[in-house]
């Protein structure tokens, strides 16, 4: 699914205009209308709401929504934002339409009673016509609404909030609960330190021109549910374990066996069809136990790996999650780099390692993966001022190494050689947790060795690891589930992606 920004949306919008039977006005009618539809199905008309417009076309479709909800004889107050610019020509369509009056206001001196705790605040203040930070009248009603306690629902974006850029520190924003956005993801929900704003998303379908947004090219995507489907390769009734590759997983040293053992399980889970595991020997009844189905190769060492002895010629390898960076394993983590010739995948430890040892960069075999943390990515290619500064760097270091790297966080990212960008829109807070990151690499990993290309085995990993993450939610709560519950959900992803 593709990302636009501000000027493609608004493009996209006059295209449609210009090219299918809808108007402007009738455009923001469905627009309004597909946010009642929503509002409907989540409240009853016990609520009374107060709906907050600016003059732009924003206001225009909180007008709109405003008539939609008072012809349905819900409790509605209006207010508009007094300014010196003039409405929109839609929005004063939709003004001169509201059949009941509306509060002008000049100030931040209007009243809500919230003894009456069935409050819905709409906020269609401003949406993606926002020129500057909001201040003076409009930055203290927004900061006034901020305090009131109620249920929050932004139109299209939260008013304050820029759509293609992150916010700074002081920034007056709405903060919602909800926010019902038309028909695309923007940039600014997929970074942290905007995405708080809008709370939960709901990108409703207003029916833009589906040429325009086949054919306009961008280079940022969601990764959805639909290309999931599309990318996933279904089991062949004829085939064999060796269909399904065969992974080897490096890591581990004394007291963190634990990490590459979740790694190896992942990757059995995931499909892979033969799976080794290379740690150090103090790991080997532990790893025989808790993955019976995977061999064992010992890594050289009773506590840590110092020699990696398998043959890399068929055998996808994923290396890192508890390796430590002693030298001796520093110097076999070397040598395996120099002996692959084909994709891999790095986490961990092996970023880390590298990270001291910038020269390794160069030895990352071609299309390989890697999965730091924003802190590991740092270490890597150095400090960046936010998260949205940090993806582009990405993007720049995924073209430069020819390689792919996912960028974990609240919303994962997957940049590729070619400057893509995949955001994943899949898991929740109960995967901040260690050992959710193991679980990845295994799962990558044991995607890569089945046949997927690394791009695409990196995006169905993360998109699979985040699905896995929500089922465990869903049965244990995000506080109590842990890294083990990821893998034990994933019958529930692969049942639901064939269906
Ligand atoms: N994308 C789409 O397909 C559709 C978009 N529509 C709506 O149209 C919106 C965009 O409308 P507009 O371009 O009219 O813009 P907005 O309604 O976001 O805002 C423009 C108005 O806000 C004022 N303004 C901008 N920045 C300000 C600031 N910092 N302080 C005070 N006033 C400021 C402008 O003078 C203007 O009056 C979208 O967010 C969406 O809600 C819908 O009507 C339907 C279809
Ligand atoms: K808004």
């Amino acid at each position: 699914m593709k990302v636009f920004n501000t000027s493609q949306i608004r493009q996209c919008d006059q295209y449609t205009v210009e090219n299918d039977e809808i108007s402007s006005i009738e455009l923001m009618e469905k627009a309004a209308l597909a946010c009642f539809e929503w509002i409907k199905s989540q409240f009853s008309a016990n609520y009374t709401y107060y709906v907050f417009c600016g003059k732009g076309n924003n206001g225009g479709d909180g007008l709109a929504i405003a008539r939609l909800l008072l012809e349905e004889n819900y409790k509605v107050e209006t207010f508009v934002i007094q300014s010196s610019s003039n409405f929109s020509t839609d929005a004063q369509i939709n003004f001169d339409k509201y059949p009941d009056s509306v509060s002008f206001l000049e100030n931040d001196d209007f009243e809500i009673q919230q003894e009456n705790k069935k409050i819905v605040i709409i906020d269609a203040l401003f949406g993606t016509g926002l020129n500057k930070p909001l201040e003076g009248n409009t930055q203290k009603i927004i900061q006034k609404l901020n305090h009131i306690k109620g249920k929050k629902i932004s139109i299209d974006i939260p008013s304050g909030l820029f759509s293609d850029s992150l916010p700074s520190e002081d920034q007056t924003i709405f903060k919602a609960d909800v926010t019902l956005s038309f028909q695309f993801y923007k940039r600014a929900f997929l970074h942290v330190e905007s995405a708080q704003y809008a709370g939960k998303i709901f990108i409703l379908d207003i029916g833009l021109n589906s040429k325009f947004i086949q054919d306009e090219e961008t280079n940022n995507y969601i990764i959805s549910s639909k290309s999931v489907s599309d990318n996933f390769k279904p089991r062949d009734p004829f085939s064999h374990k060796g269909n399904y590759g065969k992974v080897a997983l490096i890591g581990g040293s004394y007291g963190k066996i634990g990490s590459i053992s979740l790694s190896t399980r992942a990757a059995l889970k995931i499909g892979a069809g033969i799976v080794f595991t290379i740690a150090p020997n103090c790991g080997y009844s532990i790893l025989q136990t808790l993955a019976p189905e995977a061999m064992f190769i010992s890594g050289g060492d009773e506590k840590l790996i110092t020699e990696i002895k398998i043959s890399t010629e068929k055998t996808t390898i994923g290396i890192g999650p508890g390796l430590g960076k002693e030298k001796l394993t520093k110097v076999a983590l070397e040598e395996l780099l120099k002996s692959i010739q084909t994709p891999a995948v790095l986490d961990a430890d092996a970023l880390n390692i590298i990270s001291e040892n910038k020269s390794m960069l160069n030895l990352i075999p071609k299309n390989s993966i890697i999965t730091p943390h924003p802190v590991e990515f740092a270490r890597l290619f150095g400090d960046s001022k936010d998260s949205l500064e940090q993806c582009e760097l990405a993007r720049e270091m995924a073209k430069k190494y020819n390689i792919i790297i996912v960028l974990k966080g609240h919303r994962t990212a997957v940049l590729t050689p070619e400057g893509k960008c995949y955001y994943n829109i899949t898991g929740n807070a109960g995967m901040a947790k260690g050992g959710s990151g193991d679980i990845l690499t295994g799962m990558i990993t044991g995607l890569l060795a089945q046949g997927y290309s690394p791009q695409i085995a990196a995006q169905l990993g993360v998109y699979i690891h985040g699905k896995a993450g929500d089922y465990a939610a869903k049965k244990y709560s995000q506080e109590a589930m842990t890294a083990q519950d990821i893998i034990h959900r994933l019958p529930e992803v692969f049942l639901n992606i064939k269906k």
